[in-house]
C-alpha cells in the first residue's frame, strides 16, 4: 500500500519504518527540517532500539522516503496517518494544534480519496474535529472529495517501539465504515499472523480505550508507590509485597515495580488530559486525580530522602545521579523524574554529576553547559568525590555495581536508590547507608 505518515517522532517514525519493512511504500512528513535532513542523511534523529538499521534498509530499498512537503506526502498515500504530538495545554486538556494543523494541510492538498487514521493520542471527539477540519476546507476549495477519518491509537513502549509494533497485544480500530475497516485490517495482516488482534470498535471507544489503558497502567504505578509509602512507615518491605500480590493472576506482575514516579511524554499528559475530560463533562474524576497527586508526590520522593538524611543541609554538597532518561533504553527526558531532582538539588545549592548510558545529550540540550552539572561518560566517574549516589533510572549496567568501587569513590558512602536495584541488607554490610523505595533499612524484613 501506499502510505503517507504526518510526524517522525517515535510514533510515526516506528509506525512508518515498520510498515515499510513489511513491503508497504511510505512517505514520512514532518515541519522539522533538521529532523528531515538527518532521517535523509540515514540518520536516527533519537535513540530507539533496532530503530536504525530497519530505516537504513528500508530508505535503501526504496520503500521510505522523507520530506518536509506536506504536498507530497498527500498525494502519495491513500492512508495518511496522524502521528504528531498531542502536548499539554495550560488546563491539562490535550493540544489538537498539531492534529488540527495535519488535517488542515491534507484538505488543502487533497486531490482524490483518503482515509486519515489519527495515531496520535486524542481525546474523545478529536476524530469529529478533523473531520470538520477537512470538510471546512474541501467546501472553501470547492472540492467534493470522499474521506473518511479512523481512530488507530498507538501502544507501543519506547525502548521496545520496533518489537511493540511488530508484534503489537492488539490494534485498535475505531470506524464506522466497512470499506476504512477492510483496508485497515489488510494493512495490519501482516503483524496478526500468529492470532487475530485486530479490534474494531466505533471512533469514540477507540479514542477512549487510548486514554483507559494508560490511565489504568498509571493507577497500578501510583498503587504501588502509594503501598511503598506505608510500607515506609510500618517497616515492612514492599518488595516482598510486590512479589506476594504479583502471584494472583488477577493482579500479574507487570507495571507494580514502586518508584521516583511515573514519566515520559505519555501517561503524566495523559492521565491529566482524562481528568479534563471528565471535568469538562461536570463528573469529578476521584481516582484518575489521586493517580495524578501520588506520582507527583512520588516525583519527589528521592529529593525529601535526600534532605531528611542530610537533615536539609544541601548547600555545597555533589550528588551521584545514576540515570538522566524518564525509563531505561530510551534518551527521552520528558517528564523525567530526573529533572524534577536535579533541578530541586541546584535550588538547594548543591550540584550533579549524572551519568546515563544514552541521555548526556539530552541532558545537554535541556540544560546546556553549567558548572552544577557534570555530564561523565563512565558510571564510576559520577561517584568521585559525590556525598551520595542516587540511582534515579533502572539501566541494566546498574544492576550489579562494583560496591567496593563505589565505596572509595564516593566520598560517604550513601545510595538513595529509587528503582530499587539492590538487596538492602547485604548492601549495608558492605558499609552503605542503603535508602530504596518501600524498604526497611538493614531490617530481617530484607533478609
Ligand atoms: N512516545 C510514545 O511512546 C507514544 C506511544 C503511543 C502514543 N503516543 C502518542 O503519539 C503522538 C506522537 O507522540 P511522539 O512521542 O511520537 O511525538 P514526538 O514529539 O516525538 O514527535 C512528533 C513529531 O511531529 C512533528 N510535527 C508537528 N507538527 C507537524 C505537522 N504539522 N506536520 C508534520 N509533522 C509535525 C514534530 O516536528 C515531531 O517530529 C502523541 O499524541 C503521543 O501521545 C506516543
Ligand atoms: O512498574 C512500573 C512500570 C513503569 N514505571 C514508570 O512508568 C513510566 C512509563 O513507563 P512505560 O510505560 O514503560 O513507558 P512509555 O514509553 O511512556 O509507554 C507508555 O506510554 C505509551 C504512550 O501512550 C503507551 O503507548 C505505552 O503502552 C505505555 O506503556 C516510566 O517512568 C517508568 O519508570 C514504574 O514506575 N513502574
Amino acid at each position: 500500500m501506499r502510505i503517507t505518515i504526518f510526524g517522525t517522532g517515535y510514533v510515526g517514525l516506528v509506525t512508518g519504518t515498520c510498515l515499510a519493512e513489511v513491503g508497504n511504500h511510505v512517505v514520512c512528513v514532518d515541519v522539522d527540517e533538521a529532523k528531515i535532513a538527518c532521517l535523509q542523511r540515514g540518520e536516527v534523529p533519537f535513540f530507539e532500539p533496532g530503530l536504525a538499521a530497519l530505516i537504513r534498509r528500508n530508505s535503501a530499498e526504496g520503500r521510505l522516503r522523507f520530506t518536509t512537503e506536506a504536498a507530497e506526502g498527500v498525494a502519495h498515500g491513500r492512508l495518511q496517518f496522524i502521528a504528531v504530538g498531542t502536548p499539554p495545554a495550560e488546563d491539562g486538556s490535550a493540544d489538537l494544534g498539531h492534529v488540527l494543523a495535519v488535517a488542515q494541510s491534507i484538505a488543502e492538498h487533497m486531490a482524490d480519496p483518503k482515509i486519515v487514521v489519527n495515531k496520535s493520542t486524542v481525546p474523545v471527539g478529536s476524530a469529529d474535529r478533523v473531520r470538520a477540519c477537512i470538510s471546512a476546507e474541501l467546501q472553501r476549495r470547492g472540492a467534493d472529495i470522499d474521506f473518511d477519518v479512523v481512530s488507530n491509537p498507538e501502544f507501543l513502549k519506547e525502548g521496545a517501539a520496533v518489537d511493540d509494533f511488530m508484534k503489537p497485544d492488539r490494534v485498535i480500530v475505531g470506524t464506522g465504515r466497512q470499506a476504512s475497516a477492510e483496508l485497515l485490517r489488510q494493512l495490519y495482516a501482516p503483524f496478526n499472523r500468529n492470532h487475530d488482534r485486530l479490534i474494531m470498535m466505533d471512533v469514540r471507544s477507540a479514542e477512549l480505550t487510548k486514554y483507559a489503558a494508560n490511565a489504568m497502567l498509571a493507577t497500578k504505578i501510583s498503587f504501588m508507590n502509594e503501598l511503598a509509602n506505608i510500607a515506609d512507615r510500618v517497616d515492612a518491605d514492599i518488595e516482598r509485597v510486590r512479589i506476594g500480590i504479583g502471584a494472583d493472576p488477577r493482579i500479574g506482575y507487570d507495571f507494580i515495580y514502586p518508584g521516583a514516579g511515573y514519566g515520559g511524554s505519555c501517561f503524566p499528559k495523559d492521565v491529566k488530559a482524562l481528568v479534563r475530560t471528565a471535568y469538562d463533562m461536570d463528573y469529578a474524576p476521584q481516582l484518575l486525580q489521586a493517580v495524578e497527586d501520588v506520582n507527583e508526590r512520588q516525583q519527589g520522593y528521592l529529593y525529601s530522602r535526600i534532605q531528611a538524611h542530610f537533615a536539609g543541609e544541601l548547600a555545597g554538597l555533589t550528588f551521584a545521579l545514576w540515570g538522566l532518561a524518564f525509563k531505561p533504553n530510551t534518551e527521552d527526558m520528558r517528564e523525567a523524574p530526573s529533572r524534577r531532582l536535579i533541578e530541586s538539588l541546584w535550588a538547594a545549592g548543591a550540584s550533579v554529576r549524572a551519568f546515563d548510558p544514552k541521555a548526556a545529550g539530552e541532558a545537554r540540550r535541556i540544560y546546556g553547559e553549567r558548572s552544577d552539572l557534570v555530564l561523565c561518560s563512565k558510571l564510576e566517574d559520577a561517584l568521585d568525590g559525590a556525598d551520595a549516589l542516587v540511582i534515579v533510572t533502572e539501566w541494566n549496567v546498574f544492576r550489579s555495581p562494583d560496591f567496593e568501587s563505589m565505596r572509595t569513590r564516593l566520598k560517604r558512602p550513601v545510595i538513595f536508590d529509587g528503582r530499587n536495584l539492590y538487596e538492602p541488607r547485604p548492601v549495608a554490610a558492605l558499609g552503605f547507608t542503603y535508602y530504596a523505595v518501600g524498604r526497611p533499612l538493614d531490617s530481617s524484613a530484607s533478609a
